[in-house]
């Protein structure tokens, strides 16, 4: 169970008014996704967030979910949480490295406070490990590093802005000029 102490030693940052969280959870393997929400509600729970929770197909739909959830305006914190276990081809690669990038370009490029929670495993036994609240945690640490962002923007700034720098943030993530 979640307490104001979580991993890392780091105490859950107090908010006032109470922070607005996302949570957006890609449910691919049932009992993961179970442990993940358990995991993060708790922290959430703990620190008082208003929460909302969305389902998306895979953890490649994450990104995209967030950056559209974002246009909002209503939240200050998102939590990804999903599961990607190898499997027989490179398709894994794809999904691991793409959705982290996807994450780390919205949280760079735009400003979002987002925790990432997806596991990439490559067994069920690893994934089964870091879903449970009672072991690893993952989906609690997730919400607990969105925390920690999301009081970092309010020490720090009015919140997210428009998207700056979106040439950058378009060639860091294809590599390509504007103008090719
Ligand atoms: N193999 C896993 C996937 N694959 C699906 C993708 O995430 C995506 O939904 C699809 O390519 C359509 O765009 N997703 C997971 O979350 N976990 C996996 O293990
Ligand atoms: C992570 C994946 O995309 C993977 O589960 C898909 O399995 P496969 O590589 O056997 O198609």
């Amino acid at each position: 169970m979640a307490t104001r102490e979580e991993a890392g030693g780091l105490a859950l940052p107090a908010f006032d008014p109470a922070p607005r969280v996302l949570v957006v959870i890609a449910p691919y393997y049932d009992g993961i996704a179970a442990g993940q929400l358990a995991g993060a509600r708790a922290v959430l729970q703990a620190a008082g967030a208003e929460v909302e929770e969305i389902r998306v197909p895979g953890a490649l739909e994450i990104p995209p979910a967030i950056r559209l959830a974002a246009d909002s305006g209503r939240f200050d914190a998102y939590v990804a949480l999903g599961c990607v276990i190898r499997g027989e081809t490179t398709h894994y690669e794809t999904v691991c490295e793409e959705s982290a990038r996807g994450i780390t370009l919205l949280g760079i490029g735009r400003g979002l406070c987002i925790g990432n929670g997806i596991l990439t495993c490559e067994t069920l036994a690893q994934a089964e490990e870091r879903a449970d609240p009672a072991r690893q945690d993952k989906g609690g640490g997730a919400a607990a590093a969105a925390l920690h962002l999301a009081a970092l923007a309010r020490r720090f700034g009015p919140g997210p802005g428009p998207l700056r720098g979106e040439d950058e943030i378009f060639v860091a993530a294809t590599g390509l000029s504007r103008t090719a």
